[in-house]
């Protein structure tokens, strides 16, 4: 059987943040993510778990200032100080939720880099990939004693996030075989949108995966409501037997609970 985790940055958002779990136990998840715990005491969202009877499935280490724009420290040289506190913190977190897995995000490219002139482009290129994976070796070694996985997550640029530095899934699988450390959280849809070939992907990647998530395009709303062919990836995930979790990313076209219908038949798989 799939497992499938509400993202409650997603689903859910009518509520607010901390009656969310209830709201994803009650219609049937065992487990949920959600991108940041940070403006919340984790003793409080560890007791919404107990509560319910969920798992802490995934969050994202600190990724700047948000609200001014910033997408992650990871590939932002000179934060290195800054990507290391928010890896301690994330940590703490981690350990009270009983997380088993944080994404790192690799953050905007710098603005001019993708302006400059080529040589100085292919510099500006290396400097960035050599901070990413410097930052990624040093949460590792922070996070894998404690046996939390890292995760790198590769998110489009074309609509969703302009200027992410790790946009591609192959790039991802590339950046992290050079550090030798962590796995892809591999979104489905932002995979859709910059390379597509999913089933193949999953396919001849499955063991550098650690996570997965879904919604469907364009839109980015529930699997069914546009081009990609959930019922099929999920038949053939159970075949290749996936036994991670699968986070459900995606913008409910109405309301959560309306927008679950596809849900019943997926759990089955
Ligand atoms: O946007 C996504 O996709 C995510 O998984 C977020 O957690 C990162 O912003
Ligand atoms: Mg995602």
């Amino acid at each position: 059987m799939l497992k499938f985790a509400a993202n409650l940055s997603f689903l859910f958002a009518e509520h607010p943040f901390l009656d969310r779990f209830a709201r994803a136990a009650a219609a049937g998840f065992r487990g949920v993510e959600y991108m940041f715990p940070y403006a919340h005491a984790k003793e409080e969202i560890a007791e919404r778990l107990r509560a319910h009877g969920l798992e802490q499935v995934l969050f994202n280490l600190p990724a700047g200032d948000w609200e001014a724009g910033e997408r992650g420290l990871g590939c932002l040289p000179g934060r290195e100080a800054e990507f290391r506190q928010g890896v301690e913190l994330a940590l703490e977190y981690a350990l009270t939720l009983g997380c088993r897995r944080l994404n790192c995000l690799a953050g905007l490219a710098p603005a001019g880099a993708v302006e400059a002139a080529e040589v100085e482009a292919a510099e500006v290129e290396a400097e960035l990939r050599a901070t990413f994976i410097a930052n990624l070796r040093w949460a590792h070694a922070k996070l894998a004693p404690h046996g939390i996985e890292l995760l790198a997550e590769p998110i489009n640029s074309r609509v969703d996030m302009p200027g992410f530095w790790l946009d591609r899934p192959a790039k991802g699988l590339e950046v992290l075989a050079e550090a030798g450390v962590g796995r892809l959280q591999y979104d489905l849809y932002h995979a859709q949108i910059m390379e597509g070939d999913l089933t193949r992907f999953l396919e001849r990647h499955l063991a550098a995966i650690g996570h997965l998530q879904i919604a469907d395009n364009p839109g980015r709303h529930e699997p069914g409501s546009g081009e990609i062919h959930y019922p099929y990836l999920f038949r053939r995930l159970a075949e290749l037997g996936y036994d991670g979790w699968i986070g459900c990313e995606y913008k409910p076209a109405a309301s959560t609970e309306a927008g679950l219908g596809w849900l019943a038949a997926a759990r089955d798989i």
